[in-house]
This record gives structure tokens, sequence and C-alpha cells, in this order.
């Protein structure tokens, strides 16, 4: 059975077992370069896809889309196509001002400030990744010298209310060091699947700095924003390498 699955539209005959998950799908055009032979694959709604191999592994990259919702389909559905590995490959934005534009965090746990996760579990239940996927990302971003933090990221599904300024206020004193929209419930529902999961987040607005236009930048290809997108891929593919090679 070839087990189509109605979103990603991808089935079990790709036979991978680890996906780097990027929320937008024109990032695919900046992860391809990094592999060999890289195949597209598929692209219906916000979820893009293509295959290559790096080190000899094979990887699958796809987009998640914006959110927790989108994110969650991803998950359900790759793990449904035998995905055992994800990694977010994201940017957020940055909530302490020693995180600079283009470092990237290795999260170590996510504050559940969404919704989707909540339809799976009660938020006192932690949004955590995989312990040593994380470790072979911070393994990898030492050995590589790759400006990074390990810590606390919120994931939220808010980016226009009132009250932004003062809930970012709020989180930053708590200690959070960046702020996205996927990671909560790519742990929380990655978990629950028994899927190994880990978070890249590459920051590309400065703290207190406006998030509008950062993001345009962003998108404009602004260099620290680029550099940092660059190490968060290398991150997780060397640490899908690792996995691979049976060192976790
Ligand atoms: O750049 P991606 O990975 O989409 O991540 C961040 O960017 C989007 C908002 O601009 C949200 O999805 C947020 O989590
Ligand atoms: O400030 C930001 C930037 C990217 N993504 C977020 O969720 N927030």
């Amino acid at each position: 059975m070839l087990n189509l699955q109605p979103h990603i539209q991808l089935d079990d005959s790709l036979g991978i077992k680890y996906a780097l998950l990027p929320g937008d799908p024109a990032r695919l055009d900046r992860i391809s370069p990094f592999l060999e032979n890289a195949q597209e694959l598929k692209f219906n709604r916000e979820y893009r896809s293509l295959v290559g191999t790096y080190k000899g592994v094979k990887i699958l990259a796809m987009s998640t889309g914006m959110g927790g919702a989108s994110t969650g389909i991803a998950v359900e559905e790759l793990h449904k196509i035998g995905v055992e590995a994800m990694i977010r490959i994201g940017s957020c934005g940055s909530l302490q001002p020693k995180v600079k534009m283009g470092d990237i965090i290795l999260v170590s746990g996510a504050v559940r400030d969404e919704g989707t996760s909540k339809t799976y579990i009660d938020s006192i239940f932690p949004a955590v990744p995989d312990t040593n996927l994380l470790l072979a990302c911070l393994e990898v971003a030492k050995e590589k010298n790759i400006p990074h933090h390990t810590g606390i990221a919120r994931s939220h599904d808010s980016f226009y209310t009132d009250d932004e300024d003062a809930i970012d206020a709020f989180w930053s004193k708590k200690g959070v060091l960046g702020c996205d929209m996927e990671t909560a419930s790519l742990f929380t529902i990655g978990h629950l699947r028994g899927v190994k999961t880990a978070s890249i987040l590459n920051n590309v607005v400065d703290y207190q700095g406006d998030t509008f236009d950062s993001i345009v930048n962003y998108v404009d290809g602004a260099s620290l924003s680029m550099q940092g997108e660059k190490n968060e891929i290398i991150v997780g593919l060397e640490a899908f390498v690792r996995l691979e090679k049976g060192l976790l």
C-alpha cells in the first residue's frame, strides 16, 4: 500500500527517515544546494517537498507553512509515511538582547502558547525535543563555531494583536530566548507519535526591533539572516548524519 497522504501528497514509497522542516516553502530553494541529487517532489497548499542526499544520508525537506495547525498536519502525515526524525529549520524573533541577528537558537523547550498542541493534550504537558537530537545539534554548532544559544522559545498564534509588545516583554522577563509559531506543536505532537524532534531557529528580528521591517528584510535576503539560515541548515543536516551513524 502506498499510503498517499492527502495534504503533503507524499506516500511511503519514499522510504525516508529524516526530514528538515522549514516554515517557508521558499526556504527549500536555499536548502536544495546543500543536497546531492536534489529533486522536487510535490507542492500542495503550503507543503512543498524535495528529496536529496547529504553525506550519503537520504533527506526530505518539506515546508510546514505558518503556525501550529499546518505544522501538526505535516508531522502527522510525515509520520504516517515512515519519517522518524524531524528538525525544524525556522526563523524567530529575539526576546533577549544577547540573541543577535543571525544567531541560532537550539530549542530545549517551548512555551505552548498556541492552540494546536492543546487540542492533543493539556498544556501542563511539556513541549520538549528529543534529548539526543538536541545534543547532536549543540555538538555541531560548537564544533563549527556557529553563534548559538540553547534554551526556551515561545510558540504563539498571534502576530497582529494589540498586546504583542506587552506579551513579548512578559516572556522576555521569564528568560525565554525567542518566539516562533511552530516549535511547540512539532515537539508535542512529535512526542505523542514517537517521532524524534528538534527545532533550530534563526533569529531574524533584533530584541525590541521592528518585527515587520525585519521580516521584510529577511524576505529580501538580508545577509545576517541568510548566514543564520545557512548555519541552521548545516546544523540540522549534520545532526541527521550523527543519528544515521548511530552516534546518538
Ligand atoms: O520562517 P518560519 O520558519 O515560517 O518561522 C517564523 O516565520 C513565520 C512568521 O513570519 C512563522 O511561521 C514563524 O514561526
Ligand atoms: O518576531 C517574530 C519573528 C518571526 N517569527 C515570530 O514568530 N516572531
